[in-house]
């Protein structure tokens, strides 16, 4: 066969996020080594088959900066959790990189923030370096900026980060390491019925089953599973698949999920999988693409309810007209905080308060609550259709977009 003119096979690319809980002992703050060690020796197995290519969004930078200070207990004050994370920074790089270049893998520091990504220039920026980051074979080790990062312009929490990342690398898999063996019904250590869900394919009917605020994050970390359920909802309308299992597990769990194992499915999802312990959150069959994609990391000002005529519209890819989106009633029923200004990268809900769509909007919430532009303008778009990504996925939205 001739090689030459064989095509360079894509690689797989993967983003792992550990926790806090997964990287510092509750009990003493101090770094977990051994769990540590078998996280990079994990990635390490994945980067030099061939067939991968691996970042790691992490964090414990506060808690790794609270053992160098020897302070127990998380500040609450913004701006000492942000000096923290400046000292536990550099000491959480030094163990992945002395870990990692004992198992022959180089590393880059990444330091992103929501002010980077929501600037179209510097998310291509940011989507080059990972690039050049991967042609180098090095893995990028991720985290927030958390120094600089202001109130409004933060993440908050590597769930979402970590989407974002998967987002940016057309990640086939997002990994969500945690202390916990997945999303439950409700609480399971409070609540002894409590079921682990398998598999996830429409995120809007999951948060009516799920009591998901039971099931908050660790005393350590930021997160808990509603940032998950948001992570999980980027990814997917990104194309990615999002699971969530236990670090302690990572090395079934990713094998499984990639099909390392068994060989045949090629990471596709089989109905073996349900069996697994963890749950896994299908990705959208059309991905957004291009500018709908970067999108998805523009923070959000408000949220918007629109009729049902509006929601078809935009499951069919059709603009979103004025007359369409549902503002303050005769009875003063509001349907959004009525915060937005023309350009505003807003959330568009169903007549339920359900999330379909995100929008870059024609029209600010002032303009649309004078009556003479609602009767005069009706017809005119809110949201044009390249202005609009959809967000929430399940058969009926699927079997709509693969039509068109
Ligand atoms: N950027 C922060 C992490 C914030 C965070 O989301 O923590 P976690 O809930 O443990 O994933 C740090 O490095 O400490």
């Amino acid at each position: 066969m001739d090689t030459t003119n064989t095509e360079k096979k894509k690689k797989r690319r993967i983003v792992i996020k550990v926790g806090t809980s997964s990287l510092i002992k509750a009990d003493t703050g101090v770094i977990h080594l051994s769990q540590l060690a078998k996280i990079c020796e994990q990635i390490t197995e994945l980067q030099k088959s061939s067939e991968f290519q691996c970042a790691i969004v992490t964090s414990g930078a506060v808690g790794a900066g609270m053992l160098q200070l020897g302070i127990k207990e998380k500040p609450k004050e913004l701006q000492k959790r942000q000096a923290l994370a400046a000292i536990g920074q550099a000491h959480l790089m030094h163990y992945y990189e002395d870990m990692f270049a004992t198992l022959g893998v180089k590393t880059a520091q990444v330091l992103l923030t929501l002010e980077n990504l929501s600037q179209k220039s510097q998310y291509n920026r940011a989507m080059n370096t990972f690039s050049s980051l991967f042609d180098y074979d090095v893995v990028p080790i991720v985290n927030e900026n958390d120094t600089v990062a202001v109130e409004e312009l933060r993440f908050g929490d590597n769930d979402t980060l970590s989407a974002h990342v998967a987002s940016l690398i057309s990640a086939e898999y997002l990994f969500l390491f945690t202390d916990v063996d997945g999303l439950y019904t409700s609480n399971p250590m409070k609540d002894p019925n409590a079921k682990r869900i398998q598999v996830v394919d429409d995120i809007n009917k999951l948060m009516s089953e799920v009591d998901v605020a039971s099931g908050a994050g660790s005393a350590g970390g930021t997160g808990g599973m509603v940032t998950k359920l948001t992570a999980a909802r980027i990814a997917s309308a990104a194309g990615c698949k999002t699971v969530i299992g236990k670090s302690t597990d990572m090395e079934k769990i990713v094998e499984c999920a990639l099909g390392l194992n068994g060989g045949k499915g090629g990471g596709e999802v089989t109905p073996s999988l349900n069996s697994k312990e963890y749950t896994l959150f299908l990705a959208a069959a059309d991905a957004a693409k291009g500018k709908k994609r970067w999108m998805l990391s523009v923070p959000v000002k408000d949220r918007v309810r629109v009729n049902k005529e509006g929601e078809e519209d935009i499951k069919s890819g059709e603009p979103l007209l004025v007359k369409n989106v549902l503002i303050s009633d005769s009875n003063g029923t509001k349907s959004s905080s009525n915060s937005y200004k023309v350009q505003d990268c807003i959330i568009v809900e169903d007549e339920e308060g359900r999330e379909i769509a995100r929008a870059i909007v024609n029209y600010s919430a002032e303009d649309l609550a004078h009556h003479n532009l609602r009767v005069s303008d009706a017809e005119e778009e809110f949201v044009h259709s390249s202005n609009l990504c959809v967000t929430h996925f399940n058969e009926e939205y699927r079997s709509v977009s693969r039509n068109n």
